[in-house]
């Protein structure tokens, strides 16, 4: 079986909790800029920040570190988004880490987590995300639009994952905004931009889409081959985390886009 798999399969159990339970956080700031706006409107590479202690990949990156502080300094840095993975027993995150950061930055927030039901899509809201992951491997074709269109409708911003060529076309099919190309393979961990530069081939076709390159950004080297292959932003965590100046580090993968950034129509 793979992670992924061992991951969906856990979030299934969890979801008779969710169900029973109407979602209670409490976060003040109730709106936020948009960003598919923000990324169409870009000239250098915007960075998807995130809040990542663990992962099943690499064990434990940061395990102490603090959400509302590592929050601030990303968005002190410029980043465009802050990504806070809320799945607890593999990344060690929660709910509370996003009501956190929520109250305490006003750029767009990620609900990063592995959504198999609309009410994970009430609860990231709730919580104070402005965007939601979906991933297509992880969904059948149904659900995906189906989750794309509630999350639309409650005012929400997509980020829909792909992997590979097939994820892509699934994808394309529900005429996504923003699409990211994870460079890591969930079935074997392997992470290889190459993946980006791949899928980009296709994805450049589409003017109305921005295109994230997620996973293995360790560098400007790494932001500027993604930039070249027509990446608008990259989402990056560990090597953020893991980072002695976190402020600078994320500075130098703000690397100038090499394409005229687009209006918005
Ligand atoms: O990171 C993992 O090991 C992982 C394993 C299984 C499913 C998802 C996983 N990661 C989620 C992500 O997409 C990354 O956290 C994100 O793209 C940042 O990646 P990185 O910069 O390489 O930490």
């Amino acid at each position: 079986m793979t992670i992924l798999q061992t991951i969906l399969d856990h979030k299934s159990t969890i979801l008779s909790s969710l169900l029973e339970n109407e979602p209670q956080f409490e976060v003040k700031r109730k709106t936020r800029p948009s960003l598919y706006n923000d990324l169409r409107k870009a000239e250098t590479l915007q960075i998807i920040s995130e809040m990542k202690r663990a992962s099943p990949s690499k064990g434990l990156i940061a395990e102490g570190a603090n959400p509302i502080e590592q929050a601030k300094t990303y968005e002190q840095a410029g980043a465009a988004c802050i990504s806070v993975l809320t799945e607890e027993k593999f990344f060690k995150g929660s709910f509370q880490d996003l009501v956190d950061i929520a109250n305490h930055v006003d750029i767009p927030i990620l609900n990063k987590d592995f959504i198999i039901h609309e009410v994970q899509i009430d609860y990231a809201k709730a919580a104070g995300a402005s965007v939601i992951l979906l991933i297509v491997a992880a969904l059948s074709d149904e659900k995906l639009k189906a989750f794309y269109t509630y999350a639309s409708m409650l005012g929400l911003d997509v980020l829909v994952e792909v992997h590979n060529e097939e994820e892509l076309d699934r994808a394309l099919a529900i005429h996504p905004k923003i699409i990211g190309v994870n460079n890591r393979d969930l079935k074997t961990f392997t992470v290889d931009l190459a993946q980006s530069e791949k899928l980009a081939n296709k994805l450049n076709d589409y003017d109305d889409i921005v295109f994230i390159s997620e996973s293995g950004i360790w560098n400007a080297e790494d932001a500027t081959r993604v930039a070249k292959a027509g990446a608008h932003g990259v989402l990056v965590g560990e090597s953020l985390m893991r980072s002695g100046d976190v402020g600078e580090a994320l500075t130098s993968l703000q690397v100038p886009l090499p394409f005229v950034a687009k209006e918005v129509k």
